[in-house]
């Protein structure tokens, strides 16, 4: 006898609710909870916000393949039963869950040791990062208050938009939950610095992966300051160069948002970057010696409370946070045009509490 419409319907329903935990009637008596295999390799529970979107589909694929992480939940507002269902196929060992709209966003925290937050508006072209602020303030502080209630003490990745203020915008719902912890709030910057390494290694012509360029400040035109002296190998440039790089590092955004011409803005780079960054905290987590990644965090390296700076990841997130080093004198120019800059969006961001942006 065939199924009803209605039990169809209803499954379908549950279905979207767990995502792929049963398949459609008809198709099968074996449903995967009568699975022998649970799951459940040791390693770490990661969630990804905003798991739908051009950099949170190919981010949640390159963390499905990351061998440290045993549960991945996928959250987004739309089409995640459609990435989840696709990407729990890969033969690796991460156990796939979705979560689709506010309702689930809960389910979706649960337990989680690591969140990382690609959810938000990309920039078209004329747009500034800033642009942004209304409406991916405004995600970023309920995506926070699911964090805040359902797994205060995960890592926070944060890669929304404008960085500068969206975390002290999450900062300020942590405070305001009794939750924060400083370290474990991390704005994700690692596209800054791997467009450096990229950058610099062409000019000097060797491979990017022999290349370290600390990139410090925040994430937005002038704030996004490459320190140059300081890359490893150590490595000097002409003054054309110098102008070059820091130019072509602090418009590497604009150049992709430009190309994409509309269709958005870093998905592919960013999806890896943010990846290298995940690994590294959670190699942090596990407790590995000297993983040292540049992120934009509460900070006393400067006058300012948040900087991207050098910083120790560890079992408690940022555990250390590296001072500036010797700067020459175009490095300090830059830095007081950075800090001007910086100032304002973090106020934005920290003064923004508690209003819809
Ligand atoms: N930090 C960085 O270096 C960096 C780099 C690139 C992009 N970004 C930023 O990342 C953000 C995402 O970029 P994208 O290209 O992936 O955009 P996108 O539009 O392709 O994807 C964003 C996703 O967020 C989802 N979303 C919207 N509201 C949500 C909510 N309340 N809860 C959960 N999910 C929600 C959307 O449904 C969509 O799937 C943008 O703000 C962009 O500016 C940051
Ligand atoms: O430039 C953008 O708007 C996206 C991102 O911040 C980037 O640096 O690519």
């Amino acid at each position: 006898m065939q199924p009803s419409a209605e039990v169809n319907q209803r499954l379908a329903r549950i279905s979207a609710h767990l995502c792929t935990e049963f398949p459609r009637v008809g198709e099968s008596s074996l449903t995967q909870s009568n699975c022998r295999a649970k799951g459940g390799a040791p390693g770490f529970k990661v969630a990804v916000l905003g798991a739908a979107g051009g950099i949170g589909q190919s981010l949640s694929l390159l963390m499905k393949i990351n061998p440290l992480v045993s549960v991945l939940h996928l959250y987004d507002v739309v089409n995640t039963p459609g990435v989840t269902a696709d990407i729990s196929h890969m033969d690796t060992g991460a156990v796939v869950r979705g979560f689709l709209g506010q309702a689930q966003l809960e389910h979706a925290l649960t337990g989680m040791d690591l969140v990382i937050i690609p959810a938000g508006v990309p920039r078209k072209p004329g747009m500034t990062r800033d642009d942004l602020f209304k409406i991916n303030a405004g995600i970023v502080r309920t995506l926070c208050e699911g964090i805040a209630k359902c797994c205060p003490h995960a890592i926070v990745n944060l890669i929304s938009n404008p960085v500068n203020s969206t975390v002290p915008i999450a900062a300020e719902v942590f405070k305001k939950a009794g939750v924060y912890d400083p370290k474990r709030l991390l704005g994700v910057t690692t596209l800054d610095v791997v467009r450096a390494n990229t950058f610099v290694a062409e000019v000097l012509g060797v491979d990017p992966r022999e290349v370290n360029v600390p990139v410090v400040g925040g994430h937005a035109g002038v704030t996004i300051l490459p320190l140059l002296s300081q890359v490893k190998p150590p490595s000097s440039f002409t003054a054309e160069e110098i102008s070059y790089l820091t130019d072509r590092i602090q418009n590497g955004g604009t150049e992709v948002v430009e190309a994409k011409a509309g269709a958005g803005s870093a998905t592919l780079s960013m999806a890896y970057a943010a990846a290298k960054f995940a690994d590294a905290c959670l190699r942090g987590l596990r407790g590995d010696a000297g993983i040292v990644e540049c992120s934009f965090v509460a900070s006393q390296v400067t006058e300012l409370p948040f900087f991207a700076t050098r910083v120790r990841l560890g079992r408690g997130g940022a555990e250390e946070i590296f001072p500036l080093g010797p700067l020459n004198e175009y490095e300090r120019a830059g830095l007081e045009k950075a800090k001007k800059e910086l100032a304002g969006s973090i106020d934005k961001g920290s003064l923004s509490s508690g209003t819809d942006g």
